[in-house]
């Protein structure tokens, strides 16, 4: 049975102090409602790591970094490596971020890069994907996505590309509040496991986590959770909100 997870991407939110209130409310919600057995990550800024770190010590949550340099270490201003991640406590990383992708003009073989240090050094990277509307319209989504894959970790062996999360994130989806419908999720998980298995065969597919992201809410998530091939949930905008992040961890 492959894992399930919900990983809340704090993004460019909350101060310390907001940071340090947010974890805590959705650490103690966890501890008093949450049954299952679902991975549950929180990504907040770099500055909050470490203290969120010592917050969620103990408890069903893990802790996730939003991203990392390539390289190990060196002149690199205003970076942060995984060793430093590692350091505070970090056991994921979110790599290829739409966002990213976009505003740091991080590609297909940069992202590789990042993969393989991420996990040389036992993070798990959240290796994100997914399409513009333009690109959907023209009907290469599809293809689009498959791409990333293989770009950025066709390379890896099976038992690294095993450690490896992936979440699809339709562009179109994210912060717009227009969510991908549930054909729309499951047709492209399922295609993104395909194209997995064409790779790796259909055991280390089926052993891999998917998720969804792009305006994922308590009132839309359990019904994209239940498509067979959606295993949780990269949450933005909701995972500001300790109540909307745990009711969405409760959605499986
Ligand atoms: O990483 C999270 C995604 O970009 C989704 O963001 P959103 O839930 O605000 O649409």
């Amino acid at each position: 049975m492959r894992k399930k997870i919900v990983a809340g991407n704090w993004k460019m939110n909350k101060t310390f102090e907001e940071g340090l209130k947010l974890a805590s409310e959705v650490v103690n919600m966890v501890k008093d409602e949450v049954k299952s057995d679902a991975g549950i990550v929180l990504c907040p800024p770099f500055i909050e790591l470490h203290a969120v770190s010592k917050l969620v010590e103990g408890s069903k949550v893990a802790l996730g970094a939003q991203n990392c340099h390539s390289k190990a270490s060196g002149a690199f201003t205003g970076e942060v490596s995984v060793e430093m991640l590692k350091s505070v406590g970090a056991g994921y990383v979110i790599l290829g971020h739409s966002e990213r992708r976009e505003y740091f003009n991080e590609s297909n073989q940069f992202l590789a890069e990042k993969v393989n240090i991420s996990l040389q050094n036992g993070l798990t990277p959240i290796f994100c994907c997914g399409e513009t509307l333009s690109q959907r319209e023209k009907g290469i989504h599809l293809d689009f996505v498959k791409s990333q894959l293989t770009e950025s970790l066709f390379h890896l062996s099976e038992s690294d590309f095993l450690k490896v999360v992936i979440a699809y994130e339709p562009i179109w989806a994210i912060g717009t509040g227009v969510t991908a419908t549930t054909a729309q999720a499951q047709e492209m998980h399922a295609i993104i496991r395909d194209h997995i298995k064409s790779k790796y065969g259909a055991k280390v597919a089926d052993a891999t986590t998917i998720l969804y992201g792009g305006s994922c809410k308590p009132d839309n998530a359990k019904e994209l959770f239940a498509c067979p091939d959606v295993d949780g949930g990269l949450i933005g905008g909701a995972s500001l909100k300790a109540r909307d992040f745990v009711d969405i961890v409760k959605s499986f």
